[in-house]
This record gives C-alpha cells, sequence and structure tokens, in this order.
C-alpha cells in the first residue's frame, strides 16, 4: 500500500487530485485559507487537524456540497469545477459520512437501488453480495437495515459508495461508531482498496489510525496546511503537537474518595421500552453512583443506549418514582426540568437539535437550557442576557470554544466546538450529578483532554458522574468503575482496575460474570449487582 503511493510520487505520476489555493470564508472567518495538496491514486491521506481547523469545510469543497471563494480542485490533471456531489460522483469521488443515510424498514438490497437507480435491479441483490464478499465487508442483501448493527449499517454505505467504482472515498470519522473488532475488519478493506489503486482521504482524531493506516498526513490548523507528515516516521506524540501546535499530556487523575460515600444516583430495577420501533427495551437495571466517583458504562451503540440516558435524563419517565433517585429524592416520573431543578445535569450524545437549537445564537442556547431551572438566569420573572452571555463567554474561554464572532449561532460551529460548548455548559453548573453521553465524540485530542479533566475534577468535588461512552480508551482514563450495557441489561459493577479491553469486549458481547468462567478476575466472579 505505502509502495503504490510512494512509487506513484517518485515517478512523476500525475497525482489523482490536486487541491491549488482552496479558500472558503464564512463571513470575516476564513475557514480554509489557500489550501494546498496532493492525494496520490492508491494513497491512505489522512487529514488531521484540531476542531474548527477546516476539515469538514475543505472536503465538503471536493465533494460539491460547498464552492470554494478562491482556488481551484484539479482532478487527474484537469480543473473542475464540482457544483454538487453528484458531479463528485460522476467524476469517481465518494464520500461515507458519518451519519448515515438510510431507510431503516427497507432492505440492503432496496436502499442502494433508490441511491443507485440506474443500476440493473434483478442483478442488484447478486452484485452486492459480490462486491460485499471481495472486499471483506459480509452483508445479506435481503436483510432489513433496522436489524443491522451499527458497523453493518456503515458496511452498506460504504458497499453502496463501492458500486459507483470510485477512484477517491472520502470518510469522515469513519471508526467513531465502531467496535475494536470492526476497526479492524475496516482498515483490511481499505487496505485492499488502496492496493487497487483507489485512494482514500481519511478525517479522524484517532491518531493511532493515522499510524496503522495512513502513507500520508496533512495538519490544518485555523483553515491553514500547517505541516505534512509521512506517518511512518512520526508517533501519535509528534502528530497531536503538530495539530496543536503545542504538546499535549495525559489527564491528572487524583485517586477517587475512599470509604464510605453519599449515594447521589441510585437506579433501581429500571426498565424502560424501547424507543420506537427498533430501539432495545432496559430490563432491571441497577446502579449506584456515589459523590467524588466517575461511573463508566461501556458498549456498542445499539444496546440500549438511548434509552438509558432517556430514563435516568427524564427525557422519557420510568413506570414508578422508587427507580431512580437524585439525592435520595424519587424522581422516576419525573421529568427533565425537576432533575435538574435537584441540581442535576444531562449532556445527550446529539449535540444538534437535542443538546443545542442550531439557529440560536450560543446565549439564547443557554437561556434555553436554564431558564426553568436556574434562579442566576431568570430571576424574578425576567431573562437576564447578559448573565446567558457571560456563561458564553466563559465557557467558551474554558473550553477553547472556536467562534467565528462573539455569540455566534450554534449551527456556524464546527463539529467538535459545539461538543464542547455543551458539554462545558452543563459542567458550567456545577451539578450534583451530571450524565454525559459521548462526551469526546468528534473533539480533538486537545480539547478532548480539557473535558475528560473536568469530568474528574467535577466528580472529584464531590459530584457523581456518569460517562455513557464507547470510547474504551476514554472509560479507563477517567472512570473509577465500569459496567457494560449490552442487548439492554447492565452488567455488575466492576472496580476499573480489575477489567482488560479483551473482558470488556466479552461483556459487550453479552457474556456476564457469571458466564464468564474459570479465568474470570476476582471482581467477575463477584456476583453483587452494581451498587
Ligand atoms: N456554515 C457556516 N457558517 C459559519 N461558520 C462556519 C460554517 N461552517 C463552518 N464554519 C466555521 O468554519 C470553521 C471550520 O469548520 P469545520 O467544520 O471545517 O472544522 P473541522 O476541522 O471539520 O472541525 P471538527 O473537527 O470540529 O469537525 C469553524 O470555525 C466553523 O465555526
Amino acid at each position: 500500500m505505502q509502495d503504490l503511493a510512494a512509487a506513484a510520487a517518485d515517478h512523476g505520476v500525475q497525482p489523482l487530485l490536486r487541491a491549488d489555493g482552496l479558500t472558503k470564508r464564512f463571513g470575516a472567518l476564513t475557514a480554509c485559507d489557500h489550501i494546498r495538496f496532493e492525494i496520490q491514486p492508491g494513497e491512505v491521506h489522512a487529514l488531521l487537524g484540531e476542531n474548527g481547523a477546516g476539515k469538514s469545510t475543505l472536503v465538503k469543497m471536493l465533494y460539491g456540497a460547498l464552492e470554494p471563494d478562491e482556488g481551484q480542485i484539479v482532478w487527474n490533471g484537469q480543473p473542475v469545477r464540482i457544483g454538487s456531489p453528484a458531479e463528485a460522483r460522476r467524476l469517481g469521488i465518494g464520500m461515507v459520512f458519518q451519519h448515515f443515510s438510510l431507510f431503516e424498514a427497507l432492505s440492503v438490497a432496496e436502499n442502494i437501488a433508490l441511491a443507485l437507480p440506474h443500476l440493473p435491479r434483478r442483478t442488484l441483490a447478486d452484485t452486492i453480495s459480490r462486491v460485499s464478499k471481495s472486499y471483506g465487508l459480509p452483508l445479506d442483501p435481503r436483510s432489513t437495515v433496522a436489524d443491522l448493527s451499527v458497523g453493518e449499517r456503515q458496511r452498506v454505505e460504504i458497499v453502496r459508495c463501492l458500486l459507483q467504482e470510485p477512484r477517491l472515498i472520502i470518510m469522515d470519522e469513519p471508526t467513531s461508531v465502531l467496535t475494536p473488532q470492526e476497526v479492524d475488519l475496516l482498515f483490511v478493506t481499505l487496505r485492499r482498496l488502496s492496493s487497487e489503486g483507489v485512494a482514500i482521504l481519511y478525517i479522524t482524531h484517532r491518531l493511532s489510525e493515522v499510524l496503522a493506516l495512513a502513507n500520508h498526513a496533512t495538519i490544518l490548523r485555523r483553515g491553514k496546511v500547517v505541516e505534512t507528515a509521512d506517518p511512518a516516521q512520526e508517533t501519535a506524540g509528534s502528530l497531536a503537537r503538530m495539530m496543536v501546535g503545542s504538546e499535549v499530556l495525559g489527564i491528572e487523575r487524583p485517586p477517587a474518595v475512599t470509604g464510605t460515600r453519599k449515594p447521589r444516583l441510585v437506579l433501581s430495577n429500571l426498565s424502560l421500552s424501547a424507543e420506537g420501533q427498533f430501539g432495545t427495551p432496559l430490563s432491571g437495571i441497577d446502579l449506584t453512583v456515589n459523590a467524588g466517583e466517575v461511573v463508566g458504562i461501556a458498549g456498542v451503540a445499539g444496546n440500549g443506549q438511548q434509552e438509558f440516558f432517556d430514563a435516568v435524563s427524564g427525557e422519557r419517565t420510568a413506570a414508578t418514582d422508587q427507580a431512580i433517585l437524585i439525592d435520595g429524592v424519587q424522581v422516576g416520573r419525573r421529568g427533565v426540568n425537576a432533575r435538574r431543578k435537584l441540581g442535576a445535569a444531562f449532556v445527550p450524545e446529539e449535540r444538534m437539535g437535542h443538546g443545542a437549537v442550531s439557529n440560536f445564537r450560543l446565549s439564547e442556547n443557554v437561556i434555553l437550557t436554564r431558564h426553568a431551572t436556574d434562579n442566576e438566569v431568570a430571576r424574578g420573572g425576567f431573562l437576564h442576557r447578559r448573565i446567558a452571555r457571560d456563561v458564553e463567554e466563559r465557557v467558551g474561554e474554558r473550553y477553547d470554544v472556536r467562534r467565528s464572532t462573539a455569540d455566534p449561532k450554534a449551527g456556524s460551529l464546527s463539529g467538535g466546538n459545539l461538543q464542547k460548548f455543551v458539554v462545558g455548559r452543563e459542567i458550567d453548573r456545577s451539578p450534583g450529578v451530571l450524565v454525559v453521553s459521548q462526551p469526546t465524540w468528534g473533539v480533538d485530542a486537545g480539547a478532548a483532554r480539557t473535558i475528560r479533566s473536568a469530568l474528574v475534577d467535577l466528580a472529584r468535588g464531590g459530584a457523581a458522574v456518569l460517562v455513557i461512552s464507547q470510547d474504551l480508551d476514554e472509560i479507563f482514563e477517567i472512570a473509577d468503575r465500569i459496567a457494560v450495557l449490552s442487548e439492554g441489561r447492565l452488567s455488575t459493577l466492576y472496580p476499573a482496575e480489575s477489567l482488560t479491553m479483551e473482558r470488556i469486549g466479552l461483556l459487550m458481547g453479552g457474556i456476564h460474570g457469571e458466564q464468564a468462567g474459570e479465568d474470570a478476575p476476582a471482581a467477575l466472579k463477584d456476583s453483587s449487582h452494581a451498587s
């Protein structure tokens, strides 16, 4: 893989794509500033950069979703104007998005037929089977999308992209939704494509993936190309340094308080029906999160995570009041605001729409989440916009939220910057109980460190912090105790130091303590549940 792209460059082979001074401005902000870079056939090219560095803006221009203000794209030696994604696809540029655009109730083949109406319907199922098998992406064209795991859904997107015989595939954080095993499989496929001469432009915040996969990296900072690197010569640390311009350290984690600790969030026999037709019901969940600790809930999305967050936050209420206690108060049948009034805070996974309203300014988003529960923002029947703006500024500074203007609309922030704002806004309330889903999803290494440190500090200050995350490295970095959510059931809660990645993998597959066998660590054999 490495060789093909390197040899192409050495022999003066024409680059597949050249960006020549691509520039995009949003008002006063230059999101991409005269960007130059090349992609050779067969190259896996990583695009790196902090949140807001301009990665998405750049690939949107390459995929025809945004028009450059200046500069041009040269494809196979010819300057081209890519006016729409359809034109990009016609040229041979495909894109696999982070959020899938599949119809759940339709089959794999029906979904693909809808996107590619020109392919013959009669032979489509066979074609899908053939392509998916030959690229190591096993898929049954007849299965209904709703029954597929997140990893399998991504395969549908990739196969759909491959059926268009692309010469360049753009992937935006493709592994953020995958299990470690699925990541390995995806890498096999990408290496195979690369050996066939297909180039891959790969956006990720996971630097270990760049080292494992890429043979070239372009690093953006504040809209400009600041470095190009050969990943074989780099380490995760040196790449992180190039991205942020300074050293990125691990977090400091003072030991959790031991001895008698006050239970601040208690779930008892919590059950909830599935969310929609394709959700996962929760059954009989017991869990206690004490003052001073971070509890991590590991597991692959689609195993009841949404239902779990909805139940704990009050988005959906439980059957009984006793099912959920916040600081000793029964709240199972009370809604979000009642729980927030008790000093709890919640950060949902889906930041736009759920965590923030796109068309509202950041300070207006502060008012929206605080007006019913926080005296500071709504005192004496009045909304205090100045206080909301102070909060917006404080959170912006503390979490380094990069904004194009003062108090911008939420929708103008890059994905990672919005995430920083939403998580920071809730930590800023100094909640006694914080429940956060995927706290650093899409966030760069420096910002992830800030958020994780803030979560640990909040806990050490006496709060109970519950983190739902698919990122096992993150869970191990911050959690004092860990449980796994699998098919709507929560495993026993284990001290973090008694678990390994492999053991968590087994728990994710639904193999619980009682079944884990002879070699289970002591904690696994401890059948005392959760608390
Ligand atoms: N439609 C828009 N209007 C105004 N500003 C925008 C718009 N889209 C992007 N921006 C700004 O352009 C800059 C670059 O954003 P972009 O989404 O390209 O960053 P990114 O590198 O992909 O970040 P992340 O890693 O967080 O996804 C950011 O400062 C963002 O706020």
